[in-house]
């Protein structure tokens, strides 16, 4: 029965997938239970979307605002409680097998006189439950990253300098955001404006980023820096 749920898995993620041995029958039927009623409530609520290439799966709780900005590839997850605002200019795209974990927030427009500019995220991307995605500027996530619980991005800096007047009526500065490739966010990291993160960098659970980080670079603290670069050991191994 594992072996063929497993080969089932990897079929549909097009990529190995396969059960522990210590998972209980009952424990997979619930899963699957969960995953028919997403399904279900995906086929309906995808209807909106201005594109999709398969099966959407959508959670209990979940709210999605202007559903006709977002494309996605196929076995797109919103977990139950997320909430996506797909308000504005260029559209929300979503990779093959992206996963939004319970109650994250996606949030691309905060007020209506300044929208946000677009989210493009690749493919085989999981937000763990919690993130909080503020895209203003624009937000690019390349292929197989994937984010701990409770990270967030910042995508704008509000203008401040003038003491005259309320900061809120200063203006704000929009640079975006770009994560590579094969990236993992660890937990609770923040992510500010203008941001580049090379592919196969790790950012440390914690950190907060207000500058570039090279590939492959593991960083960390407040503000983060480099600690180390992966592979290093194996260098001077040899
Ligand atoms: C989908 C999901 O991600 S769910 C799971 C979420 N999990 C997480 O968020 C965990 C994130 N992991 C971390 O933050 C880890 O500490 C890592 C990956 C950054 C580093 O782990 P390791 O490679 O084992 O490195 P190690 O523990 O040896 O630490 C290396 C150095 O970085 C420092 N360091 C490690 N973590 C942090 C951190 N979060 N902030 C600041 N410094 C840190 C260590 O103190 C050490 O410094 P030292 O050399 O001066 O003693
Ligand atoms: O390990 C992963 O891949 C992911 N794990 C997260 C989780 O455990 O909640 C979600 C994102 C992808």
């Amino acid at each position: 029965m594992r072996k063929a749920v497993s080969r089932f898995l990897s079929k549909l993620k097009g990529e190995p997938y396969i059960l522990q041995d210590c998972i209980q029958l009952k424990d997979l039927c619930g899963v699957f239970g969960e995953r028919f009623r997403q399904l279900t409530r995906g086929w309906l609520r995808g209807f909106a979307f201005h594109r999709r290439d398969g099966a959407v799966l959508i959670g209990k709780h979940v709210k999605i605002k202007c559903a006709g900005n977002i494309s996605c590839g196929k076995n797109l997850l919103i977990e139950d409680g997320a909430c996506i605002n797909a308000l504005c200019r260029q559209g929300v795209i979503f990779g093959r097998n992206v996963s939004i974990g319970r109650n994250t927030v996606i949030d691309c427009t905060g007020v209506l006189r300044q929208l946000g500019e677009s989210l493009s995220v690749g493919n085989c991307v999981g937000f763990s439950p919690g993130c909080f995605i503020g895209v203003r500027g624009s937000v690019r996530i390349g292929d197989n990253t994937i984010f701990g619980p409770m990270v967030s991005l910042h995508a704008e800096n509000h203008v401040y300098e003038d003491l005259a007047v309320p900061i809120r009526l200063q203006g704000v500065v929009r640079k975006g955001i770009e994560i590579g490739s094969d990236c993992w966010i660890g937990a609770k990291a923040t992510i500010l404006d203008g941001v580049r993160i090379g592919d196969g960098a790790v950012i440390a659970a914690g950190a907060v980023v207000n500058r570039d980080v090279p590939g492959r670079a593991v960083a960390g603290g407040v503000p983060a820096k480099v600690m180390k670069y992966r592979g290093s050991r194996k260098e001077k191994e040899l």
